[in-house]
C-alpha cells in the first residue's frame, strides 16, 4: 500500500498520526500546526502584552521544556515582544531534581534565556529529602506542592516578574477537572479550568499556554524537534487519586481521542455556572479553619479551633486534595484579609445557598500572600519544625 500523503501539505509522506484527532501529517506540518495552536491559545486568551517579562516555570521535564521552546519560537515569529526567563525551583531531591536542573541549565544556553534557581532550602530551611526523612513518603506531595506554588511566586518576585507560565497541558487540566468532579468540588473545578489565574490585585499571575495541548503531542513535538529534556518521574511522587484520574483519562482517550478536550470544554462550561471563585462549604456550621482557603474544615471540625488531631486530619485530606492540584490552584486575590458571602445560583426549587469566598491578605509569619492568618507553607513548616525540635531533644 502506498504511504499516505500528509493531510495538510498533500506532498510529504505522513509520518505522524495526531493523537488529538488521528489526522495523518508529515513532521513539518505537525510541528507547524502544534505551534499554530499554541499561538491561537495565547492570542485568543490575550495571555501576554508586548514587552511583558514572563518567567517560565522550568522543571527540565517535557512539558516545560516544550513550553520554553515553543514560546521562544512564537515570540520571535509573531513579535510578542516578551522577555522570557527560566525559573526553576530546586526542591532538594537528590537523584531527581539535581539531574533535571542540569537539563534546565543546558536549556538556558540552548534558548538563550537567563535562568534563576530558587531552593526550598533557602526559602524554608528544608529540602524535600529532609521532609521525607522526617514525615515519610506518605503525604509528602502536599508539602512539595504547597512549597513549590509559593516558591514560584517568590522566585518571580525576586526577578520582579508578575507572570509565571507553567507547562500544564490538556491532560493535566482534564485530570484536575475529573478529580474535582469526583470530589463534588465545583468551585475548585471552576478555578482549575482557568487558563489564567490571579487578577489585577494579585502580585503574580499564572497561566498555562499548553492548556489545550495533548500530552502525547507534547512528547511528539519534543521528539521531532529533538529537544533536550529530562524524563524521570519524581522519586517520591505517587499521587494515588490523580493517578486514578490519569488512568481513567488514558482509557477514555484510547476509545475516544477527543475525550481529553471534551472534558476540558465541559469543565469550562460547568465553570460558567459558578459565580466568581468560591470555596465550597457543607450544610453543617463547621466551616473550620483550613490550612488555607483550599480545604474546607467543614463537618466535624470545631469552628476552626483545630486540635493537633484535626490538623493531622486536614493534612491527610490535603494529601489527597491539595497536592493533587499542586501548582494549579489559584488564590482569590484581593488586598484585604476578609471573607465575604457569595450567593450560589440555586437548583430549581432549592433555597438559595451562600458560600464563603476568601480573599487575600498577608501571612502573619512570613508576610507572604495568604487568605488566612498564616499561609499554608507556614502551617506546614510549623509542624515540620516542631518535629525537628522533638527529634533534636
Ligand atoms: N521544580 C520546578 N521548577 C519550576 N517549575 C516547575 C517545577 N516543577 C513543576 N514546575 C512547573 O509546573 C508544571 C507542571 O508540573 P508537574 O510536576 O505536573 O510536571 P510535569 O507535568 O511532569 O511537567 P514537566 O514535564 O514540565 O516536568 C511544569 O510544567 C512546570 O512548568
Amino acid at each position: 500500500m502506498a504511504p499516505a500523503p500528509c493531510a495538510i501539505c498533500k506532498t510529504e509522506r505522513a509520518l505522524i498520526k495526531r493523537p488529538k484527532n488521528h489526522q495523518k501529517l508529515c513532521k513539518q506540518c505537525f510541528i507547524t500546526i502544534f505551534e499554530d495552536e499554541v499561538h491561537h491559545t495565547i492570542s485568543s486568551s490575550q495571555l501576554f502584552y508586548p514587552g511583558e517579562r514572563v518567567a517560565i516555570g522550568a522543571s527540565g521535564g517535557k512539558d516545560s521544556t516544550v513550553l520554553a521552546s515553543v514560546l521562544k519560537t512564537l515570540n520571535d515569529r509573531h513579535n510578542y515582544g516578551l522577555d522570557l526567563i527560566l525559573l526553576s525551583i530546586d526542591e532538594g531531591i537528590k537523584g531527581y531534581r539535581d539531574d533535571s536542573l542540569e537539563t534546565v541549565k543546558r536549556n538556558s544556553q540552548q534558548y538563550d534565556m537567563p535562568l534563576k534557581i530558587v531552593g526550598y532550602d533557602e526559602l524554608y530551611g528544608w529540602t524535600m529529602d529532609q521532609v521525607v526523612e522526617t514525615i515519610g513518603k506518605k503525604g509528602n506531595c502536599t508539602y512539595c506542592g504547597v512549597f513549590r506554588r509559593q516558591a514560584l511566586d517568590r522566585g518571580a518576585k525576586m526577578l520582579d516578574i508578575k507572570h509565571v507560565v507553567t507547562g500544564h497541558n490538556a491532560d493535566d487540566v482534564a485530570e484536575t477537572i475529573l478529580m474535582n468532579l469526583l470530589r463534588a468540588d465545583i468551585a475548585r473545578l471552576s478555578r482549575s479550568t482557568n487558563i489564567m489565574t490571579g487578577s489585577d490585585a494579585s502580585e503574580v499571575k499564572r497561566s498555562k499556554p499548553l492548556k489545550y495541548a495533548y500530552e502525547k503531542e507534547i512528547v511528539l513535538y519534543a521528539h521531532h524537534k529533538k529537544l533536550d529534556y529530562f524524563s524521570t518521574e519524581c522519586i517520591y511522587s505517587p499521587e494515588a487519586f490523580r493517578g486514578s484520574a490519569r488512568g481513567l483519562i488514558k482509557s477514555l482517550e484510547r476509545v475516544r481521542p477527543s475525550a481529553i478536550l471534551d472534558i476540558v470544554r465541559s469543565g469550562e462550561d460547568m465553570a460558567r455556572l459558578v459565580p466568581g471563585e468560591v470555596s465550597g462549604s457543607c450544610e453543617c456550621k463547621g466551616g473550620g479553619q483550613s490550612l488555607d482557603n483550599e480545604v474546607g474544615g467543614g463537618c466535624g471540625s470545631r469552628n476552626g479551633q483545630g486540635t493537633k488531631k484535626e490538623l493531622a486530619a486536614l493534612e491527610a485530606k490535603q494529601s489527597e486534595t491539595e497536592a493533587a492540584e499542586a501548582l494549579e490552584t489559584d488564590i482569590t486575590t484581593q488586598t484585604v484579609p476578609v471573607t465575604r458571602k457569595v450567593a450560589l445560583r440555586p437548583a430549581p426549587g432549592a433555597k438559595r445557598a451562600t458560600v464563603t469566598q476568601q480573599v487575600l491578605g498577608r501571612c502573619e509569619s512570613c508576610g507572604y500572600m495568604s487568605s488566612q492568618a498564616k499561609c499554608q507553607a507556614c502551617m506546614l513548616l510549623d509542624g515540620l519544625n516542631k518535629n525537628r525540635a522533638q527529634i533534636q531533644i
